[in-house]
């Protein structure tokens, strides 16, 4: 589904990703665990092309997308969901959910959404911005699945949620998962979330993959060891 060959990614000088490989299999949900500043977000914005790559390949279902604008990829089977949500709040949210059908040849929003996230549809003509977090994250996921996805990437999607909703929020991505059959790249600082919602867990540790373990096997002792600071 998804392959990253000595990947890297730099700010100028400074490279963050470092000459990383990482596999992700049709189907699979794979969490990315590290502390602050270890290069989640930036490994998750180079994936979609907000950020230009300095060396390695990216392949998607075997076409190579590395040298692709963020467009393209969306319309090669990428969706994203930013960190900190960025649902564009004046518009309702049917406006929003629609932004993710540019990259379709389709104008109405796939039904299957709102029986997902009913609560978009009760909502469908409020503003964004008048959500709450966990309803705005609901928008966020919708939006990104509304351009037909087969790899969802996910940039630290329980920030600022509630453990309540956190716990369904790793059911519903599982339930996209099952009934969808694509495959999801989240970050994460939250173990019991991964823990949740992967079949993989990734610890990322100054832009590399440092451990990378079943989430059967895994052993969060283990794993609360590379989080803390
Ligand atoms: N625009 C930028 N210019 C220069 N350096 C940057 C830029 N964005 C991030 N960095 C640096 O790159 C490193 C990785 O940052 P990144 O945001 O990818 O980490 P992260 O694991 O997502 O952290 P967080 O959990 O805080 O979001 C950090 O050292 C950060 O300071």
């Amino acid at each position: 589904m998804l392959t990253v060959n000595q990947y890297d990614v730099a700010y100028g000088q400074s490279k963050v990703i470092n000459d990383m490989n990482l596999t992700i299999g049709s189907n699979e949900i794979v969490a990315v665990l590290g502390r602050n500043g270890m290069g989640k977000t930036t490994l998750m914005k180079s994936l979609i092309g907000m950020i230009p790559s300095a060396g390695g390949s990216v392949a998607l279902k075997d076409t190579e997308i590395s040298g692709m604008k963020s467009h393209q990829r969306v319309a090669s089977g990428l969706g994203f969901v930013p960190q900190g949500r960025m649902i564009f709040s004046t518009m309702t949210v049917e406006e929003n959910i629609r932004t993710g059908l540019t990259s379709t040849k389709s104008n109405s929003i796939p039904e299957h959404l709102y029986e997902l996230f009913p609560v978009l549809k009760e909502m469908k003509d409020r503003r964004g911005g008048n959500l709450s977090g966990g309803q705005q994250q609901q928008l966020a996921i919708a939006r990104a699945l509304a351009s037909n996805p087969s790899l969802l990437l996910l940039d630290e999607p329980t920030e600022g949620i509630q453990p309540s909703i956190i716990r369904e929020m790793a059911r519903t991505l599982r339930k996209i998962r099952d009934e969808h059959g694509l495959a999801i790249l989240v970050s994460e600082q939250v173990l019991s979330f991964a823990m949740d919602v992967a079949d993989r867990i990734l610890v990322i540790e100054k832009g590399n993959i440092v451990h990378d373990v079943p989430c059967a096997d895994a052993d969060p002792d283990t794993i609360a060891r590379y989080l803390s600071v």
